[in-house]
């Protein structure tokens, strides 16, 4: 239009760094991190990160180079969300549940010219450097991240972080993206399908993503954060970013359990938690003496694997008040919300927890979210019958998988974003999860929902977790086959459990098999389905006769 001019003035690529830019100005004497007896202000956070770009820059970083890191959620891990960056680079967050076959070839994937690692894990990189050696892969400069007490136990270090810092220079001019679609960080998902593809954020998208997780979770200025959530994981859910928007405290731990959880809610006054469903659940099954009752309101997003109702019935009776939102690293973590509505309000708790169960509507940043058939790409109907596969458009998408242009392309055929979940879409417009495409169970040509199944086995009373895989059949294709991990001290047998399900589920639905064992699960929560589908292979079919009972 006459007289519009696009200009340095009017407009600026999108970056989260800014963030921290204004944090140090508006919450300069505030705290910004704190880890055991260790604490910071968001001036201090600032110059320290200044400090960590302006030491890369010195190492020979240059834009677009890739900096790995492999930690646990520790004060290194924050500055490093906002140093890199400043240094132009591109942050890569590695799984720390990866053995050394794994941080190898992702680390020969990334190219990756420097690699941070806490002092606990860097055997795992010792081991990985091993085989990156055999394979004459150029080594990145290594930086060990210690704690006071801990001395440098590897000739492969080639520098502490603490001192990295101390002696780089604060006066650093920020390397700003260029432009706003330049890649901030590359995460690799969770390997839970398949192997980890590499998922590549950019500025503008973080940016976005990071403002909407504060929405979604509810967070007015000064919240404290409580970092169940890994950082590794979709640079937690974009909150390393968004808790410096709003000046918030993060609260820093080394491991999740559900007595770090209440002491350090009830020490910090904690205002904001998230975690999977393992976490919640962890929470709703401690022992009583791990309890501590709320100082005050506290917020927890859960995602990342489907929550049973009954799990979000009993965070709600300790008094917690839980979102749900789904998405995946392709969206930069959260992609949907539940978003309440006060009018369901005053219904029971358990129609609450249920309708809490749904995956939701899109947020903010996104522009849709869509069922769809993945052939003729036509909407399913709102009946919450008609499955179809979940798929997403806008702005908090991924720009593509690093050095795999034909998956990209494949993800984005048809211009969306293909997820590879199944679900359903409500009258209300909600959308609800039935299954990953993997997962679906066919048995005798009927969809059975493992989701579904696994609700009705978490509401068991003994029933600690539970999943739920197709067993092949010769029969049916498939029967559903349940794998229990019971709760400490219940006792239950596998008939009791097919005869509770069958009093809940339609019968062809209801596990034919139930194994108790503990259950195989990613560092982000999500059960580790291939592994118990192997196992229930190995189980054979069930006999014919019996199988027609069905
Ligand atoms: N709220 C939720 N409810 C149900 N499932 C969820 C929810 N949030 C996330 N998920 C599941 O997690 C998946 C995304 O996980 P993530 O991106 O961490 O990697 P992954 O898909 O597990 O790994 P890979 O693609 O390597 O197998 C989604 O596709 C979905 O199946």
């Amino acid at each position: 239009m006459e007289g519009s001019i696009r200009c340095s003035a009017n407009y600026v690529p999108l970056s989260p760094i800014g963030f921290l830019e204004r944090a140090a100005v508006v919450y300069g004497d505030r705290t910004s991190v704190v880890y055991g007896s260790v604490a910071f202000t968001w001036r201090e956070t600032r110059e320290r990160c200044l400090r960590l770009a302006s030491a890369l820059a010195g190492l020979g970083v240059s834009r677009g180079d890739v900096v790995a890191v492999l930690a646990p959620n520790i004060p290194a891990m924050y500055e490093l969300h906002f140093g890199v960056p400043m240094a132009g680079a591109i942050l890569c967050t590695l799984n720390t549940r990866h053995d050394s076959a794994m941080v190898s070839l992702l680390l020969k994937h990334c190219e990756a010219k420097v690699m941070f690692v806490d002092y606990q894990l860097l055997e795992v990189v010792q081991g990985a450097f091993k085989l990156l050696s055999v394979e004459k892969v150029k080594l990145p400069f290594l930086v060990h991240i210690s704690e006071p007490t801990r001395s440098v136990p590897s000739p492969l270090v080639n520098t502490e972080y603490e001192s990295l810092l101390m002696t780089a220079s604060p006066q650093f001019e920020i390397r700003w993206p260029i432009d706003e679609f330049d890649p901030i960080s590359l995460n690799y998902t969770s390997g839970t399908t398949s192997r980890p593809k590499g998922v590549i954020y950019s500025h503008r998208g973080a940016y976005l993503n990071s403002l909407v997780t504060i929405l979604i979770n509810d967070m007015h200025i000064l919240p404290v954060f409580l970092w169940t959530v890994p950082m590794f994981h979709c640079n937690g859910w974009c909150l390393t970013w968004g808790l410096a928007a709003q000046g918030g405290t993060n609260i820093c731990i080394r491991n999740v359990s559900a007595k770090i959880i209440f002491d350090s809610i009830s020490l910090h006054k904690v205002t904001h938690i998230g975690g999977a469903p393992t976490v919640l659940n962890m929470i709703v099954n401690a022992p009583d003496t791990d309890q501590k009752p709320l100082p005050g309101r506290v917020n927890v997003m859960t995602g990342a694997a489907p929550p049973p109702p009954k799990v979000l019935f009993k965070m709600e009776e300790l008094g917690f008040h839980v979102m749900h939102s789904y998405g995946l690293t392709e969206t930069y973590g959260p992609g949907t919300i539940c978003t309440w509505k006060p009018e369901w309000d005053s219904l029971p708790a358990e129609d609450r927890a249920r309708i809490k169960s749904r995956q939701g509507v899109h947020h903010l940043a996104l522009e849709d979210v869509d069922i769809k058939d993945p052939v003729t790409m036509k909407s399913v109907p709102p009946d919450a019958k008609t499955i179809g596969e979940v798929m997403f458009r806008g702005n908090t998408v991924m720009n593509g998988y690093y050095k795999d242009i034909n998956a990209t392309k494949e993800a984005f055929a048809g211009g969306w974003f293909r997820s590879g979940d199944l679900a359903v879409r409500h009258a209300d417009g909600y959308i609800q999860l039935k299954d990953r495409s993997k997962d679906i169970i066919i048995s005798g040509g009927e969809n059975i929902s493992t989701i579904e199944v696994e609700s009705v086995l978490f509401s068991h009373p003994a029933v600690l977790e539970a999943a739920v895989v197709g067993r092949p059949d010769e029969h049916w294709g498939e029967t559903p086959c349940a794998f229990v991990k019971l709760k400490e001290g219940s006792c239950c047998s596998a008939e009791e459990i097919i005869k509770f399900c069958r009093d809940r589920l339609p019968h062809y639905m209801a596990p034919r098999a139930v194994v108790f064992e503990d259950l195989p699960k990613t560092s982000t929560g999500k059960i580790q389905k291939f592994i118990l589908r192997e196992k229930a292979k190995a189980m054979g079919s069930l006999l014919r006769n019996s199988g027609s009972k069905l």
